[in-house]
């Protein structure tokens, strides 16, 4: 993903325990959403959170719940030259103008405390505060939006994940949200993001860099 997690640590990874609550499961779920990743409506917050990074972020956990998005639907990639064939994509249900909000990138809320190494859906949220939303296990449509590179047709994303500021209330605080880039994304295109060069040159075992290109 574009900005990868808080910076790693040499810390082990805190097993994600909470994942199976009943509590978490919405009624409804988008078409095509795994069943064995939780769908989530809200931010899911790690216990391990201190309480200043929550009141520096206003992170919470009683936003009003979202329900599947009407702006976006998750596909199986067909085309055998895509490079994440066989996986899940995000497409634009409709047409989506230049520069306007799609949704929010929800996941497991978390810190270095409660890293998971391994996880491929880690975004980092403030990298002062080394917070990340990894959707790895639980998340919400954000999570299948694949990276632009190798994709037939693509020369640049044409989305992009920055984060926005929420004002008021428990509803309020920092979150990572998707946008649409300069230009019109045409009902039907898959919806894909720059992950940075970072996240490949980590998996081809270049070594670490975790800066935002
Ligand atoms: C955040 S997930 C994206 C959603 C994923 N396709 C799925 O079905 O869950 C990131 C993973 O998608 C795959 N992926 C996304 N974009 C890719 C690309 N341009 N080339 C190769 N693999 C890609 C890689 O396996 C990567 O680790």
């Amino acid at each position: 993903m574009p900005t990868k997690g808080p910076p790693r640590t040499l810390k082990p990874p805190t097993k994600i325990t909470t994942a199976s609550s009943s509590s978490l499961k919405p009624s409804k779920t988008p078409s095509n959403w795994p069943p064995e990743i939780i769908y989530l409506t809200r931010p899911h917050l790690s216990k391990s959170l201190p309480a200043e990074t929550i009141t520096s972020l206003s992170l919470s956990t009683t936003n009003p719940p979202s329900a599947p998005s009407t702006l976006v639907k998750i596909r199986k990639i067909a085309d055998p030259a895509h490079p994440a064939f066989g996986q899940l994509g995000l497409f634009a249900a409709k047409t989506l103008p230049a520069r306007s909000f799609i949704l929010d990138y929800l996941g497991y809320v978390h810190d270095d405390n409660d890293l998971d190494e391994l996880s491929d859906y880690d975004l980092c949220l403030d990298r002062e505060l080394r917070v990340g939303v990894d959707a790895h296990r639980m998340g919400n449509e954000g999570r299948m939006v694949n990276d632009y590179r190798g994709v037939p047709g693509f020369v640049r994303a044409n989305v992009v994940f920055e984060t926005r500021r929420v004002r008021g209330g428990d509803g309020g605080g920092v979150r990572m949200g998707l946008w649409v880039g300069s230009r019109d994304v045409k009902k039907g295109i898959e919806l894909c993001v720059s992950y940075g060069k970072g996240f490949w040159k980590e998996r081809s075992g270049e070594g670490e860099d975790l800066s935002i290109n």
